[in-house]
This record gives C-alpha cells, sequence and structure tokens, in this order.
C-alpha cells in the first residue's frame, strides 16, 4: 500500500443496510484498503438513538447522534438515512466541504439528483449511487460507463423487490397482500414507509434515474407515470393464472422516435405477462433489469434487488471506487444530460389492455360495449364471456392502443347503464 494518509469515512444511518455496510467495513477493512491504496476509517456512525437495540453489534464509541459534525470532518460521506430531509442538507453540506458521496437513496437521487450532482460538479466531488437502483445488481454504473459508447432505446424490469415479493407470493402462496408486505418488512426489503413500495413510488424514483442515465436527459420525477399495486385483486391474480400468466410490476423507460425529434417516456405499472417470460421467472424480492441499446442489442440485469448485507455490496462498491479516485486525484465527472429530449405524455404512450368488466346479462350488451371500443378507435383482439346470475363477466382484450384512447373507453364503460363494474384493467405484455 501507498503512503497516502487514512480516508474518513462517515456513514449515517445504521439500519438495515447501513448496519451491514458498518460490519463489512470493519470486517473486511484491511481488504478494502489494498484495493484502494489506502487505509478507510471509518469516523463515525450517525444513529438516531446511540442505545438502540441492534441485530449488529457495532462500537459504540462509533455512535454519535450529532450527524452534521461527523459530515463536516469526512472525506466520503455515505448516506443510509432514508427519505429526504436531513439527508439533502446533510449531503450538500458535505459536497460544499469537499468530501464525496455515496447514497442508496433513490428517492433523494429522484427528487433532487441535479441539486447534488451540480453542488458535486461546483467542487469536483463525486456523488455514486448504485445501491439506489436493482440493490447488489450493477445498472447504474453499466448505463453510465459500459454503455457510455451506444445509444440505449429501452430499459425495462422488476426494479421494486417488496412488491415482487408480494405479488410472487400472491400467486405462489394465495397470500393476502397485508400479510405478504408484513414478511417483506421484516426481512428488510419494505421502505421506512412501505406505502412507497405498494404505491409505486419507489419503483417511480429508480424509473426517473434509469431514464436520465439512459437518455441523458434530466427525466423530472413528476413526468413517470406511476401506479402501484393496491389495486391488484385476488380475482386478477386468478384471472392472470387461468390464462397462463402473471402480474408483476414493471418500470418501463424508452426513447421514442418521431419525426418531429425523439422524444421519452418513463412509466411504472403492473403488467400481466406470459409464465414463460423471463421476467415470470423472477421470484421473491429479486430484480431484473432488460436494457435494449442500438448497437449492443438486448443485455438482462439480475439479482437482489434489496436486503441489507446484498445493498451494502453495492454501497461498498461505490465506496472503494470513490476512494481510489480520491486517491488517485482528478474530479468527478459532470451528469450527462446533453441529450435534452423532450418526454412523451403517457396519453400517447402504446400499450395492450385486458379489461375485466361485470355487464347485465342480455341480448346486444356485448355489442354495445364492443361499439364503445370501436367509437374510440380502439381494436378489441379477444373476447371472454362467462354468463352468471342476471350479470355477466366479459373480459376482453384489445390491440396496441395509446393509453389515452383506452382511459376514453373506460370513462365510456363506467358511465354505460349495462356495465355494472370494471374490475380489472391490466396491461399485457407478450
Ligand atoms: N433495505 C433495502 O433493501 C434497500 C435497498 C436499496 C436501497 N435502500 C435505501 O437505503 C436507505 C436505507 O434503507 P434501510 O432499509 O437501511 O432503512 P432503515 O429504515 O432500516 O434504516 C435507516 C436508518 O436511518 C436512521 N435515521 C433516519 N433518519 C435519521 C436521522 N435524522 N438521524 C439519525 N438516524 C436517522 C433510522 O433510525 C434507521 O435506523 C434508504 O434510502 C433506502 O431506500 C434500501
Ligand atoms: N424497498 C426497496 C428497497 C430496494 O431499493 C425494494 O423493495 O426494492
Ligand atoms: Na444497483
Amino acid at each position: 500500500m501507498n503512503s497516502y494518509r487514512s480516508l474518513r469515512i462517515a456513514l449515517l444511518g445504521a439500519g438495515s443496510v447501513g448496519a451491514q455496510v458498518a460490519r463489512i467495513l470493519l470486517e473486511h477493512g484491511d481488504e478494502l484498503a489494498a484495493r484502494v491504496g489506502a487505509p478507510l476509517e471509518l469516523v463515525g456512525i450517525g444513529v438516531r438513538d446511540v442505545d438502540a437495540k441492534r441485530d449488529v453489534e457495532l462500537p459504540r464509541e462509533l455512535l454519535t447522534t450529532d450527524l452534521a459534525t461527523l459530515v463536516a470532518g469526512a472525506d466520503v460521506v455515505v448516506e443510509l438515512l432514508g427519505g429526504i430531509e436531513p439527508a439533502r442538507t446533510l449531503l450538500l453540506d458535505a459536497l460544499a466541504a469537499g468530501a464525496d458521496v455515496v447514497t442508496a437513496n433513490k428517492a433523494l437521487v429522484a427528487a433532487h439528483g441535479p441539486e447534488l450532482f451540480q453542488a458535486a460538479e461546483t467542487v469536483g466531488a463525486q456523488v455514486a449511487y448504485e445501491a439506489a437502483v436493482g440493490g447488489a445488481i450493477p445498472i447504474i454504473r453499466p448505463l453510465e460507463q459500459s454503455l457510455a459508447g451506444d445509444r440505449v432505446l429501452r430499459v425495462m424490469g422488476i426494479v421494486n423487490g417488496t412488491t415482487n415479493f408480494i405479488l410472487d407470493r400472491m400467486h405462489t402462496e394465495g397470500s393476502t397482500l397485508e400479510d405478504a408486505l408484513a414478511t417483506a418488512t421484516a426481512l428488510g426489503y419494505a421502505e421506512a414507509d412501505p406505502t412507497a413500495d405498494i404505491e409505486g413510488y419507489d419503483a417511480a424514483s429508480k424509473a426517473t434515474i434509469l431514464a436520465s442515465l439512459a437518455f441523458h436527459t434530466e427525466v423530472p420525477a413528476a413526468c413517470v407515470h406511476r401506479e402501484g399495486i393496491t389495486g391488484v385483486t385476488d380475482a386478477m391474480v386468478q384471472q392472470a393464472e387461468r390464462t397462463g400468466r402473471v402480474l408483476k410490476l414493471v418500470a418501463i423507460c424508452e426513447r421514442l422516435e418521431g419525426d418531429a425529434g425523439d422524444r421519452v417516456s418513463a412509466r411504472v405499472h403492473p403488467v400481466s405477462l406470459p409464465s414463460t417470460h423471463p421476467l415470470a421467472a423472477v421470484h421473491e424480492a429479486k430484480n431484473a433489469i432488460f436494457v435494449t441499446a442500438e448497437a449492443a442489442g438486448d443485455l438482462m440485469f439480475y439479482g437482489a434487488g434489496a436486503g441489507g448485507p446484498e445493498t451494502a455490496s453495492a454501497v461498498l462498491g461505490d465506496l472503494v471506487s470513490i476512494a481510489r479516485r480520491h486517491v488517485l486525484g482528478g474530479p468527478g465527472g459532470p451528469a450527462s444530460t446533453h441529450a435534452d429530449l423532450a418526454i412523451a405524455p403517457f396519453d400517447e404512450v402504446l400499450a395492450r389492455h385486458e379489461l375485466g368488466l361485470t355487464v347485465a346479462d342480455r341480448p346486444g350488451v356485448l355489442a354495445a360495449v364492443a361499439g364503445l371500443f370501436a367509437e374510440h378507435d380502439v381494436s378489441v383482439e379477444s373476447v371472454r364471456q362467462d354468463p352468471g346470475d342476471g350479470s355477466a363477466s366479459l373480459v376482453l382484450g384489445t390491440h396496441t392502443a395509446t393509453e389515452g384512447r383506452i382511459a376514453a373507453v373506460l370513462e365510456a364503460l363506467a358511465a354505460h347503464t349495462d356495465v355494472e363494474r370494471i374490475d380489472s384493467v391490466i396491461r399485457l405484455i407478450d
């Protein structure tokens, strides 16, 4: 090892991920230091309560509740608190003082990434956030560096471990959403407020980050269409199974070619996909992300999308890489947003839908319902009808149509006297 001085590492947060980062750093510090070329000194761990019970025993003398002072003396700040504040202010202070930053906080990067990157660029510091998307899976660095010479066309995948765990348990064990969420929380997969997982906010934050990196364009979180899994019912799960399909929550980021210039779209919603689709084989809290690039073709990234030790792997990878550059010198690179593509409105995005309806069981109803689709220029591909007691269940599959047209059909169906209920709406992936 050369004679570079120790790098002072401040760790903020000792929860599921933070405690594992501290443990590995303390257990394997020598090995990591050898890779960096300088000792990595964990100078303190910022916590809420130094006496709190933790799964991992941490040296008491490292624990402090004074996060601001801890940050002020650090070369690298590793933020694993979650949430926007105080994480944002602490990291901006760290960057202003010239420290580098590692974070797993996708909510913060999605909402305030440009502000953090700008602050880093001003002082030549670095911000690394590999753990923010796909947990342990290397996906940020491949998009930022490995594919920097290519043109990414599409990024699609399962990016939230908690909702994948829940949907998987609903399919394989008939669990309720609530029971499966409780297990995912106990396993350390869920966010501190699990609404972020089940309502799709977490996946939407990740879609913002992926789309911004993939398309070299700032894609604000507000431009990502978001639907979670709270509308997924047991009946929808069973309906999917009857047709050899499974339900998954996916993020889709696309580059849409157009005569007036390319645009980008990012969205998160449940989909129904054939059980033979590669994403159908992604079980438990695993994540999988497909990247399609013009020259590279299809690439698939698969692995642990959540979990303390798994996510700690990505955090420490960032720490080693950032520390190496700290030792070698040279500023961090600016965020790449040169393409600055327009964002396509969600209404113009194309998809195939399957709608489940309960309708009055009398002659002419099927024709009336089909007429509503025709009126809005949506072509019906398949119809299945199961008679009931005075009412009938209809399942209609559409050809590809814009989201705007489907929304108009749904509005017309909801207003139609023969339509008792819209039971389910799910997008189909082939
Ligand atoms: N758990 C995962 O699988 C996972 C995976 C990828 C990314 N992340 C991200 O990593 C970050 C941490 O996640 P986690 O699962 O470890 O969360 P966690 O809730 O288990 O841990 C966060 C810790 O930070 C502490 N904390 C919060 N605010 C604080 C404050 N103001 N002062 C002192 N301590 C404070 C909390 O008390 C808690 O112990 C989040 O941004 C999360 O989105 C988590
Ligand atoms: N709550 C997140 C953690 C990983 O980012 C998930 O379930 O995917
Ligand atoms: Na990752």
